[in-house]
């Protein structure tokens, strides 16, 4: 069963478009949505939470269509926003008892195993938190509710390294079982590494690949020539970078043929980001 099924979502802004959005993510595992600033990750996030309205396509979440069945499918979801901006004077347990009320599956029991789990007191003011502790907070009521997809909007910014690992772990256990499943933006790449099953990229609103990790990353060649070879290559590569040994470049490995004599590799997540970026700008 998919989780999320995101098809053909556009839209616009003055200066900005999201165009044909599509990807999948299927029931049980974890997604990393990744792509430069403004690439328009959070506009995604929100259209399929329908935060903003999208302009045309079609979110199906748990096999439900958002547009139908919305007031439904909120108690399913979970979302987490990095800036959001709480109330911030209130106690934690003035807030939650508030928000409670909205979820017709509260489990009160579930919400303090999590609140000890994440080491939250509910006497702290919502002003007082980390933001660490403000993500484990969302997180803490989106699973007290039963929420069964979980849409967070770079949850791991802001964190230092042992907070994100934490966290990352956290991810991990929920979908053990095969019932949550998670979709993350970020632009870590090494978050990704550590825990995403999946990777969707996203590049100037428009999806470049969405793929289960390994496929991914084989879908790629990082290239190593002398300049003299740059020539016959030069139309198939995604973007490349002179040095005076040569140059170095990012190619689809469907367009590499490997009998040439120039060297290739596997790229990392970052590599194959930071290519794409070079993509319409200048050569380097
Ligand atoms: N309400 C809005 N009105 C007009 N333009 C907007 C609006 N919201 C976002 N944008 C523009 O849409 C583009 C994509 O923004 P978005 O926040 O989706 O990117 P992002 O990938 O989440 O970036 P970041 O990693 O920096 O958070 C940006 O150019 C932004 O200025």
């Amino acid at each position: 069963m998919l989780a999320l099924d995101i098809k053909n979502l556009n839209k616009k802004y003055e200066h900005f478009q999201l165009k044909d959005v599509s990807f999948q993510l299927e029931k049980g595992y974890i997604m990393g949505f990744i792509g430069a600033n403004g690439a328009g990750k959070t506009t995604t996030i929100k259209s399929i939470l329908n935060l903003v309205r999208m302009d045309s396509g079609e979110i199906c979440i748990l096999g439900k269509n958002m547009a139908e069945h919305e007031v439904e499918l909120k108690q399913e979801i979970g979302s987490a926003f990095g800036d959001i901006n709480f109330y911030t004077r209130s106690k934690i347990k003035t807030l939650t008892n508030v928000i409670k009320t909205f979820y017709r599956n509260w489990d009160d029991e579930t919400y303090h195993k999590y609140l000890k789990k994440f080491n939250l007191s509910e006497d702290k003011k919502i002003a007082e938190l980390s933001t660490g502790m403000r993500v484990k907070y969302s997180l803490a009521l989106a699973l007290s509710h039963g929420a069964k997809v979980l849409i967070l909007d770079e949850p791991t910014s802001g964190l230092d390294p042992a907070a994100r690992d934490n966290l990352l772990d956290i991810f991990q256990e929920l979908v053990e079982e095969g019932e949550i499943s998670i979709l993350f933006s970020t632009h870590i790449t090494s978050d990704l590494e550590k825990c995403a099953d999946y990777i969707t990229y996203i590049h100037n609103g428009q999806i470049i690949n969405s793929a289960e990790k390994e496929e991914f990353i084989d879908t790629y060649r990082l290239l190593n020539g002398k300049k003299e070879q740059l020539d016959m290559i030069k139309d198939k590569l995604v973007s490349y970078k002179t040095n005076s040994f040569g140059f170095t470049g990012l190619i689809h490995t469907k367009d590499f043929d490997p009998s040439t004599d120039i060297k290739s590799a596997v790229p990392n997540l970052e590599e194959i980001m930071i290519y794409f970026s070079k993509k319409e700008g200048m050569y380097v």
